[in-house]
């Protein structure tokens, strides 16, 4: 499983995403490729290598041509020519673009409309992306969107996410920081953001807020895994520091994820412990895990002379036996492990990620013979229905619906 981690300790824009990947290594080529899908033209990409604070990292660019910036959306009878949500949203549907690339981009289009729609008061249909700025979110929305699947990520984590403060000018006028519709996009969601009073300024937009609501699937967390690369992508604003957002990529063991067998053969070990606390319990159940155990639990028993005490338990590989006995042995009260060798039957299990229009998820598909089985990440579950605002039975059900429906259609 591959996994991006983005440290936002300068913010995001759809820029910096998109820099950020090319200095993972995103090819150009294949991400134009994909993005000429569409029929929007009028501009072109740099993709510039560069250094800042004697880092190297990249500068993502929209260059737009020149007539587009004479005309800057406005007719010659005064009017502002915009793209709405809906003829954007058809364009995307109506093009070759995969079909989860096509959900994700216009998730992330609709949440940065819905955002707009309420801070100007205006109904989504209404909502208008003007020209210039439209050709931009087009390339930065439908292009994270593009990046994401061709760097075959599975799930985003971010952290240290901070934005701005005091007050920046836009098209409409002065707005403070998180300016309006990164604020708007904050609501029902518990998204971790903390503001850094020594950059007066806009750290995250829009288009960046979105990226996050509708790719992050948790916050504030570590990866387990190999770090493969990491990479910067720059801001444009001045902040005062380095305004860069990194980008690691992350591959977890595969082993635990994906089973193609219906039956294996484990180790299992106990040991009965009556004078071990409930914190070095949790702790030495995490270590065990931590050390690839494929399981790891405890058992309330009472021992004698009527001692309450626990039975604490692994699943390991015959291989990992003198290892984690010696881990138990050295970290805990036990002065000796029973173990047994056992056979599981098991299902086949594949775990995928899947773009639903509440976000991404990681499903898991179980086999066993004719019986087949799926699950839902219990935490990436509960982190959308933070977002949605749903209960979990509620947000499952919905879901599990719309998985059916992808699987009819095929
Ligand atoms: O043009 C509009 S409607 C606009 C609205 C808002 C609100 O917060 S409301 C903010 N902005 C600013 O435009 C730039 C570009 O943002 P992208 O996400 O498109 O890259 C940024 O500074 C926003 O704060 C524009
Ligand atoms: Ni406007």
């Amino acid at each position: 499983m591959k996994t991006l981690v983005l440290d936002a300790f300068s913010g995001i824009s759809g820029d910096m995403f998109l820099g950020a990947l090319f200095d993972l290594g995103l090819s150009q080529t294949d991400f134009e490729t994909e993005l000429k899908k569409l029929p929007v033209t009028g501009y072109h990409l740099t993709v510039t290598p560069s250094s800042r604070s004697s880092i190297q990292g990249t500068d993502f660019d929209v260059i737009l041509d020149d007539h587009q910036v004479k005309d800057n959306g406005i007719t010659e009878h005064g009017h502002h020519h915009g793209r709405s949500f809906a003829t954007i949203k058809q364009l995307i549907a109506q093009s070759t673009l995969t079909p989860a690339v096509k959900r994700r981009a216009t998730a992330l289009f609709e949440q940065v409309a819905i955002a707009e729609g309420h801070v100007h008061h205006k109904s989504l249909e209404d909502v208008h992306f003007h020209e210039v700025g439209a050709i931009d979110s087009i390339v930065d929305m439908v292009g994270a969107a593009i990046a994401l699947e061709l760097m075959g990520i599975d799930r985003v984590i971010v952290n240290n996410l901070a934005d701005g403060s005091g007050t920046i000018k836009i098209a409409h006028g002065t707005v403070p920081v998180p300016v309006p519709a990164v604020m708007q996009m904050r609501i029902g969601t518990a998204i971790p953001i903390h503001q850094r009073f020594d950059a007066h300024t806009e750290l995250i937009t829009p288009t960046g807020m979105a990226i996050v609501k509708c790719c992050a699937t948790a916050f504030d967390t570590t990866s387990d895994g190999v770090i493969e690369r990491t990479g910067y992508g720059f801001g444009k604003r001045e902040t005062g520091s380095l305004n860069a957002l990194r980008a690691t990529l992350v591959n977890s063991q595969l082993s635990q994820q994906t089973v193609n067998q219906e039956q294996d053969h484990v180790t299992l070990l106990a040991t009965n412990l009556d004078d071990i606390t409930g914190q070095q319990l949790a702790d030495t159940i995490a270590g065990l895990l931590d050390r690839g155990a494929k399981d790891a639990w405890s058992e309330p028993i009472v021992m004698k002379k009527g001692r309450p005490a626990y039975k604490l338990c692994c699943l390991i590989t015959p291989q990992q036996q003198a290892a984690i006995v010696t881990y138990l042995l050295t970290t805990t009260p036990a002065i000796g492990i029973r173990y047994h060798h056992v056979h599981r039957a098991i299902m086949n299990r594949q775990i995928k990620l899947v773009t639903t229009s509440y976000g991404p998820i990681h499903v898991k598909y179980l086999r066993y013979h004719n019986t087949t089985k799926r699950t839902l990440e219990h935490d990436d579950l509960r982190q959308l229905a933070t977002t949605h605002q749903l209960t979990m039975a509620d947000l499952q059900a919905k879901i599990l619906n719309e998985l059916t429906t992808m699987e009819q259609k095929g």
